[in-house]
């Protein structure tokens, strides 16, 4: 069997990756999301096992120290990690995965998964940039400053990537992202490699020249 596709949706801080993410996920079903870990306080409405495992900082260490994360990161003062076995896991079930991280965390993985997709996320503008994170709501001010200084030098990390996406509109960017995946596909001849074993099997009784 094909393993999976891993894709990995990257970019600046509130330049609307996990929105894009959730916008993918509920057009392709089939895409399975990594689930990631963090110490992070949990949101309002975020559940457990849903949004993120939400881990104390020692239960993290401990995941660092079994080496049970693919790739982890601090940002903004917290531990983000995405759990190793489910990845590997889904990717030898034929399946593909999305990886929603941001940029320190996808300069690990590509290391680990070179031949991974690996896109990033732009923002229009950079007063776009400043407005999303503001408008987010769920920042102090400090934070917001802090996310933006960030996401500025993050912006110098696209040329890493296979893939740029501007997130202009929603679904034109979920658009992009998926335009993207198909074209992975064609180009790992997914199907053909199937059309080519038959052909193999074909008797060679009959060439062109004898037509
Ligand atoms: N390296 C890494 N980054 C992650 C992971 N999960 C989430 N992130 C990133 O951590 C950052 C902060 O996430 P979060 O606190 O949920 O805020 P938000 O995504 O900006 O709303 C975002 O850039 C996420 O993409 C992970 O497993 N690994
Ligand atoms: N294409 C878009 N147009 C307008 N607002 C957007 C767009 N994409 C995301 N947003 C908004 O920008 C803010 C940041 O998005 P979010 O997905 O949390 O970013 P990230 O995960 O990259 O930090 C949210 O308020 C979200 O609703």
């Amino acid at each position: 069997m094909n393993r999976g596709l891993l894709i990995v949706l990257s970019g600046p801080s509130g330049v609307g990756k996990g929105t894009v993410c959730a916008a993918l996920r509920r057009k392709l079903p089939d895409l399975t999301y990594s689930v990631s870990a963090t110490t992070r306080a949990p949101r309002a409405g975020e559940k457990d096992g849903v949004n993120y495992f939400f881990r104390t900082r020692e239960q993290f260490q401990d995941m660092i120290a079994n080496d049970a994360l693919l790739e982890y990161a601090e940002y903004v003062g917290n531990y983000y990690g995405t759990p190793r076995e489910f990845v590997e896991q889904t990717l030898s079930e034929g399946k593909d995965i999305i990886l929603e991280i941001e940029v320190q965390g996808a300069v690990k993985v590509r290391e680990k998964f070179p031949e991974g997709i690996f896109v990033f996320l732009l923002p229009p503008s950079l007063r776009e940039l400043k407005e999303r994170i503001t408008g987010r709501g769920t920042e102090s001010q400090a934070t917001i400053d802090h996310r933006l200084s960030v996401a500025v030098q993050e912006m110098n990390l696209l040329e890493h990537y296979d893939y740029a996406v501007v997130n202009d509109e929603i679904d034109t960017a979920c658009h992009r992202v998926e335009a993207i995946l198909i074209a992975e596909h064609c180009k790992r001849e997914r199907f053909l490699h199937e059309l080519f074993e038959e052909l193999d099997r074909l008797p060679l009784t009959e060439n062109v020249s004898e037509r």
